[in-house]
């Protein structure tokens, strides 16, 4: 497979260095200029499809620097990318496994088989035995040691086994179904683990231990905290049963959740062909389909599928994930802009900045290229956010009048999720002037107008006027959903994924393998056992002064349990 693709510099390449020419030029072109010399600029820098709109058209590109991107697409062999990437090549090389998230939502276009196996035919099966599990809780089925129903659900989990879960609870808010409450810790603080377990019942709350590797460190304390929680509230109670009644494990390594204690037929598999941020679509939902019934999980997942079918079918100049892709790589590598917003006009998406942060950084926050040599150019962007409208009352001073340009996704609904009056419509008058005003600024003289009509006197109006001037040429892509239901919201997530995908395959990088966040793992359980005690001579003189701070100013020390420690095997080191 690796044959197929080529390990020449993409940077040398005569397209590439096109782009670099025209990014020079097009960031003297104002934005507004763009669309005065090109009267179909906006629909043809528009992509509609069945779920929502794509509006690129603010955007400092013109259609030649279009079509030098799409040939840039062309020259990294994205088609043969693609290709692979549905077909199940072993695309995530440095950890020798194929990358097939798709398969989890029916995404590809035939099955495929490993190790012998009907990759669909596992994933529905495991499918079926999510859905007997939200129906046992949906009917109140499913009791705890005292045969209590069990009525609250913490999932213990961090990172993809954490984010997607949680951002699609919350963005899919008006499609609650049944009444079992699901809450998140994430958090080895155990203050938020405190704060959950605060208003709950031992008696009748189910743990679902949720990790890819079953290793994490974070994730398996909240877990044997949250044992130690159920033991203290059921003292008679023998550890097993807890464990067999009151935890649910879901994993790609389900020995492991055994060697915890959980039951087999309680613990839900995926496969090492999922990675942890990709996630969602698999067993890891089990909280989406706890919270919102298994049918409209299988309607996020169809979403998702509609977005796989998209991207693999459509012509990279209508495709919208390679567009998005395109762009990003444009500004970040091309232009100079590290960073990149991403602004929800929805409450209800409140979590995507956060959900969009993993899956872009961890992906992308690379600078070693395929053939193990650094980059001499910028690889994805710094991703941050929040919702809209709590934006324009914090940052968005910032990203109007800061030399800095950080290009923005907008993203908005049609249809409200709600019903009261008058609100949707003040909601989408700010997003849709929010992009206006980042693309057009306003200038001097137009200052000076207003000024001059407020009765203000010409001493004062250039004193002012400097102040209020807007640059403008800030750019943005803005997505308006029809609606956001659980299968928009599939293909909304599915077009974030497969652009950084695109991104990573123009840039050279691998994006499905995540090495950066080992090292401070390894550290921090290497410096743990430090914080008590221990010589510091080996530690760095700013590490040592802090932890010596540390033990001089702690409180007490920490209680200790009277509750045995329950075996955990953990193995360092693997990935997610
Ligand atoms: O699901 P796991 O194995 O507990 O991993 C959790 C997260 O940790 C990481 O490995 C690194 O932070 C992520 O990639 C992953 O989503």
């Amino acid at each position: 497979m690796q044959d197929a693709h080529s390990h020449s510099a993409i940077s040398q390449s005569p397209v590439w260095q096109a782009l670099q020419e025209q990014a020079a030029q097009l960031k003297r072109r104002r934005l507004a200029d763009l669309f005065a010399g090109d009267p179909q600029r906006a629909s043809d820098f528009s992509l509609e499809l069945p779920q929502f709109l794509l509006d690129f058209s603010k955007n400092h590109i013109d259609r030649s620097v279009f079509v030098n991107l799409l040939r840039l697409a062309e020259e990294a062999g994205l088609d043969q990318w693609r290709a692979d990437l549905f077909a199940g090549e072993p695309i995530n090389v440095t950890e020798g496994r194929p990358v097939l998230h798709p398969a989890l939502r029916g995404g590809l276009a035939e099955d495929l088989e490993i190790g012998g196996v009907s990759v669909t035919g596992g994933v529905e099966a495991e499918l079926q035995r999510l859905k007997e599990l939200v129906v046992l809780l949906h009917n109140g089925a499913l009791t705890g040691c005292s045969g209590k129903r069990i009525t609250d659900v913490v999932n213990l989990g961090v990172g993809g086994s954490h984010l997607g879960p949680q951002t699609a609870i919350e963005a899919l808010r008006a499609y609650r179904k049944g009444d079992v409450a699901v809450h998140f810790v994430s958090n080895v603080d155990g203050a938020q683990l405190t704060d959950v377990l605060v208003g709950l019942d031992a008696e009748s709350t189910l743990f679902i231990v949720s990790s890819k590797t079953f290793t994490t460190s974070e994730t398996m304390t909240n877990a044997r905290s949250a044992l130690k929680w159920l033991q203290r509230a059921a003292p008679d109670e023998a550890v097993e049963v807890l464990l067999q009644r009151h935890f649910v494990g879901v994993t790609a390594s389900p020995e492991k959740a055994q060697q915890f204690g959980i039951l087999p037929e309680r613990t839900y598999r995926f496969w090492d062909w999922v990675g942890g941020r990709y996630s969602l679509w698999s067993v890891i939902g089990l909280p989406i389909a706890i919270a919102c019934g298994f049918e409209n999980f299988r309607a996020l997942l169809d979403g998702a599928a509609d977005m796989d079918h998209h991207f693999r079918e459509a012509p990279f100049a209508q495709n919208a994930p390679v567009i998005m892709a395109l762009l990003s790589v444009w500004y970040c590598t091309f232009m100079g802009y590290p960073a990149h917003a991403v602004l929800p006009y929805d409450q209800a998406l409140h979590m995507l900045p956060a959900y969009l942060q993993q899956a872009d950084m961890e992906s992308n926050g690379k600078s070693t290229n395929r053939a193990g040599v650094e980059v001499d150019y910028a690889t994805g962007p710094l991703i941050w956010g929040q919702t809209g409208i709590n934006g324009q009352h914090a940052f968005y001073q910032y990203l109007h009048q800061s030399p800095e340009v950080v290009p923005a996704d907008f993203i908005g609904s049609v249809t409200a999720g709600h019903d009261l009056e008058g609100h949707h419509e003040i909601l989408l008058a700010n997003m849709f002037a929010q992009s206006q005003a980042l693309m057009n600024g306003v200038d001097a003289e137009s200052v000076g107008r207003e000024l001059a009509a407020k009765g203000l006197s010409q001493e004062e109006i250039k004193r002012l006027t400097p102040f209020k001037v807007h640059r403008g040429g800030k750019p943005s892509n803005t997505i308006l959903l029809k609606e956001l239901d659980p299968r928009s919201l599939g293909g909304l997530i599915a077009l974030y994924e497969h652009k950084i995908f695109v991104q990573g395959v123009i840039l050279q990088i691998y994006s499905f393998d995540q090495w950066g966040v080992e090292l401070g793992k390894g550290l921090a359980s290497k410096l743990e056992p430090k914080l008590a005690a221990a010589d510091l001579a080996d530690e760095d003189d700013s590490t040592a002064q802090l932890i010596e701070y540390y033990r001089r100013n702690k409180c007490g020390a920490v209680t200790p349990t009277e509750l045995p420690e329950v075996e955990v095997a953990e193995s360092a080191g693997e990935q997610a």
